[in-house]
């Protein structure tokens, strides 16, 4: 079997030059000033994502010389970082806290690895745990990531540019997994992390929180020097600008009453690093000397940041640094749905589709089997209609089908759709994502019977250390084609660079423009094209857990959030 590697080998290329515009740092107003709610923007760091060679050069950055060395070796492809890959290493390298946004797929993840790899590590120190006598390192780096592919493909990167290294140290002393595993005991998944601290420790947000809540002491989280969170507004729950204040308040209340895990956690690390400063502070000691008096470095990052969310960060969380110029925010092009753009709203879209050259079409299945193009997919740009009353909202809870609409009709035909583009269309490598209801492994067996090979998309770890994606062997994909199947929830941040068809089955999260533009961007990156897929019902009565019984409109649906994040749908030229 070969290792998942060879899909990230196929690595993308550089985009031809283009000039970088010189980018100003900024510094984001001390969270002291004036009220707890006031949110300061200041100046962003706004770059393009282009790489410009002369300027720009890893070399240049200060990594660590055998990080250099080993990452040339490993990523031959990787030349040049982007202007953004530049100011975000360079910043994370310098200590900083740093609040980055930039498209899907121009390499924030990576170069966050760069960044870490080359920290240098804290002094041994005599660990808490019992039967551990000699001094261990710290673990200088927490990843979070929102699941456990993802944390395998950081791992992966790792474990490339380990291979490359010398000298060498053992892997488990450079990178660890700590994702929730039910095969299991939580003190057997812990054992290998407190024998060998690693420098990198990338784990799921809820399996860390089930140790701190268990015992606090179990990881050495309190002489962390940086946490890193991929994905954060996937992580961090925050309740966008509604015309209903009611409405907003109820969901305001439901966070603080239940925060999601990433909050506990990163609530748990700094009031705790907050109250030894303190303390050291009345004692007279100097904190700087000190790794475990100091607060962690913050760096968190997405394709997507929304207001509401970048203002809780900001100015409500308590977690960034209130150092004055210690806070760097960075962002990407902007695109023509930032707030910054004419006409712009809360509730557009602030993310891009990270390729410029990604088609966009849509599907629909008719209620008696007919697969056709939305109507609108044309040269001229798709009209979306108004929001209309009977769309259905997350608080009428879960959708049942009404005894009209034949879902398994529906489902049938969209996957008739799916494995027929996938014949015709797709060279080797395809990713079908599906609703968080949906049955992956229904919809592999389903897909098989039209003759796909189709695969629950599923990156592990195997026992000699190595990361890949389960049950696929990849030397054979360009022979036997392969769709991967996977729901919303475990494609984000995930990279693919060999893809370049992405099939999306309905409308997923109830029409949110931010995960349809993740989804998306699993194609298109590093400046390649691809191809979006979307395959859609036709309007159907659908009734909800409460008995009332409304429309889903999934086409103007989709409509209307394509409209939202900036793209046209074009026609699949192989339909109607
Ligand atoms: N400077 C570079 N030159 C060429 N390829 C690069 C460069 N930096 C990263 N890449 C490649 O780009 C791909 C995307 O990287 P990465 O997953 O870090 O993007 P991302 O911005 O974090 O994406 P997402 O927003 O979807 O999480 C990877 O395959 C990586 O190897």
């Amino acid at each position: 079997m070969r290792p998942f590697s060879l899909l990230v080998q196929a690595a993308a290329h550089p985009r031809p030059h283009a000039h970088g515009r010189a980018a100003t740092l900024c510094a984001v107003r001390p969270p002291c000033a004036p009220s707890i709610r006031t949110f300061h923007k200041g100046p962003r760091d706004t770059v393009t994502s282009h790489p410009h060679p002369d300027e720009f050069s890893f070399e240049r950055l200060g990594l660590r010389a055998a990080v250099l060395t080993a990452f040339r070796l490993a990523f031959p492809s990787v030349k040049h970082p982007t202007p953004i890959q530049h100011r975000f290493i360079d910043a994370v390298l310098k200590g900083n806290d740093v609040l980055l946004k930039d498209k899907t797929g121009t390499g924030k993840s990576f170069a966050a690895v760069l960044a870490l790899l080359s920290q240098k590590r804290g002094a041994p120190y005599k660990s808490d745990v019992p039967g551990l006598t000699a001094p261990v390192p710290p673990i200088t780096s927490l990843i979070l990531v929102p699941h456990r592919d993802l944390a395998y493909q950081f791992y992966h990167w790792i474990e490339r540019i380990h291979h490359h290294m010398t000298p060498q140290e053992s892997l488990p002393s450079l990178a660890q997994v700590f994702i929730r595993d039910s095969t299991m005991s939580m003190e057997q998944q812990l054992a290998p992390i407190q024998q060998t601290p690693p420098h990198i420790l990338i784990g799921t947000p809820q399996a860390l929180l089930d140790v701190v809540q268990k015992d606090p002491k179990a990881l050495p989280l309190d002489r962390l020097s940086t946490i890193v969170v991929d994905e954060v507004d996937y992580l961090i729950e925050t309740v966008p600008m509604l015309a209903d204040k009611r409405t907003m308040a109820k969901m305001e209340r439901k966070i603080s009453q239940h925060p999601g895990p990433t909050r506990l956690l990163l609530n748990h690390i700094y009031s705790s690093a907050s109250e030894r400063m303190e303390k050291a502070s009345h004692q007279g000691k100097n904190t700087k000397r000190e790794p475990e008096n100091t607060r962690p470095q913050l760096v968190m990052m997405s394709a997507t940041l929304r207001n509401h969310l970048r203002k809780f960060l900001l100015a409500d969380s308590g977690w960034f640094t209130k150092e004055s110029g210690k806070l760097v925010r960075i962002t990407g092009e902007v695109s023509p749905h930032d707030p910054k753009a004419p006409q712009a709203t809360e509730d557009v879209a602030e993310g891009t589709v990270g390729g410029t050259g990604i088609e966009h079409h849509v599907l629909v299945v008719s209620k008696h089997g007919d697969i056709m193009n939305i109507e609108s997919a044309v040269e001229s740009p798709a009209v979306a209609p108004e929001e209309s009353e009977d769309m259905p909202s997350d608080d009428d809870g879960a959708l049942l089908m009404s005894q009209e609409f034949d879902a398994d009709l529906a489902l049938l035909t969209s996957l008739e759709a799916v494995a027929a583009s996938f014949a015709i269309d797709v060279p080797s490598v395809a990713l079908l994502v599906l609703p968080s209801d949906a049955s992956i492994q229904r919809v592999v067996k389903e897909l098989s019977t039209y003759g796909v090979n189709a695969h629950t998309l599923d990156v592990v770890k195997d026992k000699s250390g190595r990361a890949h994606l389960m049950r696929q062997d990849l030397d054979t994909m360009a022979e036997k084609p392969t769709l991967l199947v996977a729901t919303l929830a475990s494609t984000r941040g995930l990279d693919l660079p060999g893809l370049q068809h992405v099939f999306i089955l309905g409308v997923l999260d109830n029409g949110a423009v931010d995960s349809y533009l993740h989804v998306a961007g699993r194609v298109g990156r590093f400046g390649r094209g691809g191809k979006v897929i979307s395959v859609v019902t036709e309007r159907h009565a659908v009734k909800l857990k409460n008995g009332k019984e409304v429309q889903r409109d999934e086409p103007k649906m989709i409509l209307s959030l394509l409209k939202k994040a900036g793209v046209k749908p074009t026609v699949y030229d192989k339909f109607d």
